[in-house]
């Protein structure tokens, strides 16, 4: 093995040969360097006036020779770290200094990010001589490394062997001493935006960084740092600047962390470029997403589609060299929901996408099947959407006594879910409702997905009315609302009639639910209800809204007459007045008894038309 790394334009064959000799030298693990090595490399720096580097493994032998120009060397991308081989790479950089300067910051990050188990530079005199010779290696710590030198090289005294085995215990103790990592990794969140575009991008950031933190939550990776910054322009490779992008690398290694989460959407030259420049995994807010996704899809059409996104995700970015296919592709864990590992051939992925697609329609027809099916029985139909996190999910689980998944994370819900509500115990007899939840939305969603996902809003598209649910108590709720209008508009289901849900309006204060309600009702088009979607009786204005929004559809779902009807709401009726705060889910049955036995009457004489027009 005698190929010679990194900057090789205009070399002269001779300098080539001087370069291939330093291959011959051997270095034992007791001692950093020898005067053999030195002398070559210094030699080999005189002919080509460039710094010159040996990568000297453990075992004594050069495993590469690095030219590079007179300021720097720039190191061959010679793979990830692979757990297995422990902390360090095994490898020490010997190399010279042309202009005799101390190590410099790009030493100190390849020692760091490529987990080098020692730098050294060697100083040379403007003569060509050897005149110093300085060092370091990684510590635990703020900075992650430690510098020794500059010294004579005569008075260079380490046992490198013995000083990686001292690292190597002192590392390893304090990774046991950490609590139990979490199962997919420890990230740090990278955020950047365009100061000329967006001024007032700080605030954004935060807002945007508080969501990218629960998505990393939900994804189940450990979020060690959050790093902002504000660019006069992204920078087109590496988004961060360089010298941020060393400042992450360095944090990194302080902290242990083994992926870069960025709160954007990275093109493949980016992803690829910052992946081999940190030797990080490397992920976007996409592929967040997807993988969140693929944890969490249950059915076998939410799995299919999952699988789907993630793909055409994935294969945009196989156009490039394979070599980097595991940290680019696939989510943190290269997780996936199907039957593939996601690091399979661009060939492969293909036929796969044809497959799934395929498998996708029949699904669709299916459904579409049991739909008809459906409507063609009368039950209205009822689709619960909003932001994820909502309250979907437990708004349908308490109004028909469902058990779907409710969680505090984010796409609890991957799969609709279809339920019937029965409403006798809010006064409306044998009327049934189907309730439909739907998976949440989210600003910027992939587009991939969102194409995946178009067809669990299939249901949706049949709604007679639509539950647009509102965390009241999320302080970024009008941007919510304005991502879930818009996605409404993209899926042309704005024509739907709607009624606006303020949700968790436990988690507010009364007296600014009361505020928010009146001042959303003021400026709102559609009709707005507050409820709290873990107490069932505070949805009751919510039934009645639906009641009043349903009309003639609503009476055909009841499967008895008029007598049926009335017969046993007044005991199903639980509700206790309104205590202070809680008559804000002012119901028309709670204000005055009265008007119940109007409503119950009047639903009985639509029942009683729709039974002899039938
Ligand atoms: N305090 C309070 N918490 C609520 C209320 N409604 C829902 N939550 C909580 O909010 C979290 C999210 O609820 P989900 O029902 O899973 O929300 P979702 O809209 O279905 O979310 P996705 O399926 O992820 O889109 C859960 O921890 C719920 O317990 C409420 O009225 N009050
Ligand atoms: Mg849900």
């Amino acid at each position: 093995m005698t190929e010679i790394y990194g900057n090789k334009t205009g070399l002269s064959p001779a300098a080539v040969r001087t370069l291939e000799r330093i291959y011959r030298r051997r270095v034992p693990i007791e001692h950093l360097t020898t005067p053999e090595l030195v002398r070559s490399l210094v030699d080999a720096s005189v002919e080509t006036g460039r710094q010159v580097g040996a990568l000297v493994h453990r075992s004594g032998q050069v495993d590469y020779v690095v030219v590079g120009d007179a300021g720097k060397l720039m190191l061959p991308d010679i793979g990830r770290l692979r757990a297995a081989e422990g902390r360090f790479r095994g490898l020490r950089l010997i190399h010279t200094h042309v202009r005799g300067e101390a190590l410099s910051r790009d030493d100190l990050v390849d020692l760091v990010r490529m987990r080098l188990d020692l730098v050294a530079a060697i100083q040379m005199a403007p003569s060509g001589d050897p005149r110093s010779i300085m060092y370091a290696h990684n510590v635990p710590g703020n900075p992650p490394y430690r510098e020794i030198g500059p010294m004579p090289l005569s008075k260079v005294d380490v046992h490198v062997g013995q000083l990686m085995a001292d690292l190597e215990r002192e590392f390893s103790t304090l990774s046991g001493t950490r609590a139990v990592r979490a199962k997919d990794g420890r990230a740090i969140l990278v955020h950047v935006f365009d100061k000329s575009r967006s001024p007032g991008g700080a605030g954004m950031a935060e807002v945007s960084m508080r969501e990218l933190r629960e998505l990393a939550y939900t994804a189940g990776v450990e979020v060690v740092d959050s790093i902002v910054q504000g660019r006069e322009h992204i920078d087109p490779k590496f988004v961060v600047g360089r010298g941020k992008l060393d400042d992450i690398i360095l944090r990194a290694v302080e902290l242990d962390a083994d992926v870069l989460v960025f709160d954007r959407n990275l093109t493949p030259a980016q992803a690829s470029a910052i992946a081999k420049t940190s030797d990080l995994k490397v992920i976007d807010r996409t592929q967040l997403i997807l993988d969140i996704f693929a944890q969490r899809a249950e059915g076998r059409d939410g799995k299919l589609q999952v699988e789907l996104a993630q793909l055409k995700y994935s294969l945009q970015r196989l156009g490039q060299k394979d070599d980097s296919l595991s940290r680019l592709t696939g989510g943190i864990g290269g997780r996936g929901p199907g039957e593939t590992k996601l690091e399979i051939g661009r060939r492969r992925a293909k036929e796969r996408v044809t497959h799934l697609e395929h498998q996708l329609k029949q699904l669709a027809k299916q459904r579409e099947q049991r739909r008809r099916k459906r409507t063609r029985e009368g039950i209205p139909i009822v689709a619960i959407v909003g932001y994820t996190n909502a309250g979907k999910s437990t708004l349908l689980n308490t109004m028909t006594g469902a058990d779907v998944l409710a969680e505090d994370k984010l796409f609890a819900t991957l799969d609709t879910r279809s339920r019937i509500l029965k409403v006798g115990w809010a006064g409306y007899g044998d009327r049934e409702v189907v309730l439909t939840d739907t998976v949440g939305f989210i600003r910027d969603l992939p587009k991939d997905l969102f194409a995946a996902f178009r067809a669990t809003f299939e249901e949706a598209a049949d709604a007679d009315v639509l539950l647009h649910v509102v965390d009241a108590s999320d302080p970024d709720k009008e941007g919510h609302i304005q991502t879930t209008e818009n996605l409404l508009a993209e899926l042309d289901l704005d024509g739907i009639p709607r009624i606006l849900v303020y949700n968790k309006a436990d988690l507010l204060e009364p007296i600014n639910a009361k505020a928010m309600l009146r001042a959303a009702r003021s400026h709102e088009e559609a009709e707005v209800v507050m409820v709290s979607a873990t107490q069932r009786e505070t949805t009751l204005p919510l039934i009645e809204s639906i009641a009043r929004k349903l009309e003639g559809r609503w009476d055909a779902s009841a499967k008895g007459g008029w007598a049926n009807a009335a017969a046993p709401v007044s005991e199903e009726l639980e509700v206790s007045p309104a205590e202070d705060g809680t008559e804000l889910f002012e119901s028309s049955h709670l204000s005055h008894q009265g008007s119940l036995h109007e409503m119950l009457a009047a639903a009985g004489k639509r029942t009683r038309r729709v039974s002899v027009s039938s």
